[in-house]
């Protein structure tokens, strides 16, 4: 069977570049065997009138935003892209890159990616590439939680207009990213090489993960008594996400890992934005596996060809608001098997995970 069509959203706030970034990628050579999803809101295309050599590779998805009305859309032309490919009737794509609006959301529009089986089928998210205005972006992510969710859900983040940003707006704004995507450092846009801008999901989930970790240890105050709903914009740690980093230093079963995953899922979804591990299965020890989810829905994994660095074993990020830590690293220890006082075993869970008094809290 051909390999999947890696898939990558490109967000970030409006005005962020996005079309200018769309536009460099489609410039290079390097990418051309990639297409473009633009998705413009309301009833003027302006997006595709900017969005040079339209007519190559550039798909419009008009009238809504991706993240509400057009995500129906969105599956259907990337299901039509499907079936061209298969009558021969366009030539092999090796990527999809889908530009949102500014104002979406893309933890629904990834929900909708993952949740359609056969879009699973022959497509994979790549990652989440978010832009980053240097000179408004601050004043922007406090103001939006769409902007929030596309910072915290990045795996890429691009900062633009860096050349106009004063030094002192410029590190208090890599500072509130720094909250908000713990370990993930913001790089300049107009410094990169396109290509550098994609194929961005798999290898950098080790480095977040640590980089989390280390920034869980040194900000653990934030963590405890602040406002996880997220209503009070006006307080800085307020606009904080969640990140739980688990670890686990040996290869756990397949059966571990989807009971591990389902329970999380239905306990925890609702506040998951999204989930990314590398996972050594006791099945497959050679090739890490590959976990992408958000929300309630797994992206479906994949095995990459090779462990990127010399870390075995389990390393699973999630991010999220108002994730319940305790619950989570207890679960986790009861799929891998680590005893812990006063938690439940894998076989009780298994059983009835909501019957277990005093477990969750
Ligand atoms: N100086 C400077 N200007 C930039 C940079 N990136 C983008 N711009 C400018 O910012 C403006 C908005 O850029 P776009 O690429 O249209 O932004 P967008 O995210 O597609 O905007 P929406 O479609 O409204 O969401 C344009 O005038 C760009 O030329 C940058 O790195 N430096």
């Amino acid at each position: 069977m051909a390999a999947k069509i890696a898939l990558t959203l490109v967000t970030g706030f409006l005005g962020a570049g996005k079309t200018t970034l769309i536009n460099r990628l489609l410039r290079d050579p390097a990418l051309s065997d990639t297409a473009v999803i633009v998705n413009e809101f309301g009833a003027v295309g302006i997006d595709h009138l900017l969005v040079e050599e339209a007519s190559d590779g550039v798909i419009e998805l008009s009238d809504g935003c991706l993240c509400c009305t057009v995500r129906g859309a969105l599956v259907d032309t990337l299901l039509g892209l499907d079936e061209r490919l298969s009558d021969g009737r366009a030539d092999a794509l090796k990527r999809v890159v889908i530009e949102t609006t500014g104002l979406a959301d893309p933890v629904p529009v990834l929900q909708a990616l993952a949740a359609h089986p056969a879009l699973a089928a022959r497509f994979r998210l790549d990652g989440v590439v978010t832009l980053v205005d240097a000179v408004h972006g601050l004043e922007t992510l406090k103001a939006h939680e769409e902007a929030r969710h596309q910072v915290a859900v990045a795996d890429r983040l691009l900062l633009t207009k860096v050349d106009m940003a004063d030094a002192a707006t410029l590190s208090r704004l890599k500072a509130q990213l720094a909250t908000l995507a713990p370990g993930l450092e913001p790089l300049i846009a107009a410094e990169l090489e396109p290509v550098a801008v994609i194929d961005c999901s798999a290898l950098d989930i080790g480095a977040r993960a640590a980089e989390a970790m280390r920034h869980h240890h040194t900000h653990e105050h934030h963590h405890h008594g602040h406002d996880h709903h997220d209503h009070d914009h006006d307080h800085a740690h307020s606009a904080a996400f969640d990140t739980i980093l688990l670890t686990h230093d040996r290869p756990i079963g397949g059966a571990a890992l989807e009971g591990f995953l389902d329970l999380l899922r239905s306990q925890c979804g609702a506040q998951i934005l999204r989930l990314k591990g590398l996972v050594e299965l006791v099945e497959n020890p050679e090739r890490p596996l590959v976990v992408q989810g958000v929300r309630q829905v797994l992206h479906e994994p994949r095995w990459l060809p090779a462990w990127p660095d010399e870390t075995r074993g389990v390393r699973l990020v999630i991010i999220g608001a108002g994730l319940d830590e305790t619950y989570i690293r207890g679960l986790f220890s009861a799929f891998v098997g680590e005893a812990r006082v006063d938690t439940p075993d894998r076989a009780a869970l298994e059983d009835n995970p909501l019957a277990i008094a005093g477990f969750r809290h």
